[in-house]
């Protein structure tokens, strides 16, 4: 189980996360949603000690983040929204740097490897450097790099960019197989519908607060006779007016 509490981002006078309150469970696939700026990846890189929130606490199954940073890092699997690392670098000589980071024994990493090759269709490009893929290959090569360890804990910014159709929904599948064994993924998305097939849960974010925690089917039932899409930019729309009526 995650807990924020009171997750504070400030940069200088910009409050990118405002005493952000969210429990992610475990079993659970939640998704962060919101317009570009809202925060959902300062909330991401805080999660994963990327950046030093300036106030707040996140626990990880009730252990605080800032006294077991290492080990609960191991546990996580972080894919950024850019997978723009390694370039110069054999996209096998960089899975086998992250599995030595990771300490997996080289008997399991090279079944892991081979397994997740196949299923994001990578298996001919092991000698290419990452600077020859494509867009939607490099996010496939850090997806693979996240997963190899099998961690506990899938923390996945915009996974689903680039990604063509068959590995997107190979991706859909790998997330609903993992929470059935109980564990853990959250996400960030601008695509309403990819949230609806596959979230357990929801957070909507806006300017750095967040304006709705439920299910989809919650949000839908807010205003019934609404689409989905027409439901969530009202929601954000009626938060920003909110704020212009306050200056
Ligand atoms: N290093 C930084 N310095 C100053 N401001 C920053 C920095 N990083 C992010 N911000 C600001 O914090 C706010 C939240 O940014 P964040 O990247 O979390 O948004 P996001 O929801 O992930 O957006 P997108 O959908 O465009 O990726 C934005 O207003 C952004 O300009």
């Amino acid at each position: 189980m995650i807990n924020i509490e009171g997750l504070t981002k400030e940069y200088g006078t910009k409050k990118a996360l405002d005493n952000l309150n969210l429990t992610i469970n475990d079993g659970e696939i939640f998704g962060l949603i919101g317009h570009n700026g809202a925060g959902k990846s300062t909330t991401i890189k805080s999660l994963v000690s990327i950046i030093e929130p300036t106030y707040g606490n996140i626990f990880f199954d009730g252990k605080n983040l800032k006294e077991n940073r290492l080990e609960i890092k191991k546990k996580i699997g972080y894919v950024s929204d850019t997978p723009d690392l390694f370039l110069k670098m054999p996209v096998l000589y960089f899975w086998r740097f992250i599995a030595d980071v990771y300490e997996i024994p080289e008997a399991v990493r090279e079944e892991r490897l081979e397994y997740l090759c196949k299923i994001f269709s990578l298996e001919d490009s092991y000698e290419k450097t990452i600077e020859e893929f494509s867009h939607g290959m490099r996010q496939k090569a850090f997806i693979i790099a996240a997963l190899l360890s099998d961690p506990d804990i899938w923390i996945l910014d915009e996974p689903m960019t680039g990604l063509d159709p068959q590995s997107a929904y190979n991706l859909k599948e790998l997330m609903r197989e993992h929470t059935k064994k109980g564990k853990t993924v959250l996400f960030s998305t601008h695509v309403l519908e990819v949230a609806e097939q596959i979230c357990n849960r929801i957070g909507i974010l806006s300017k750095g607060r967040l304006i709705f925690v439920g299910t989809m089917e919650e949000l839908k039932n807010l205003h019934p006779n609404q689409t989905l899409e027409k439901i969530y930019l009202d929601m954000v729309n009626s938060d920003n007016r909110i704020d212009q009526s306050l200056v």
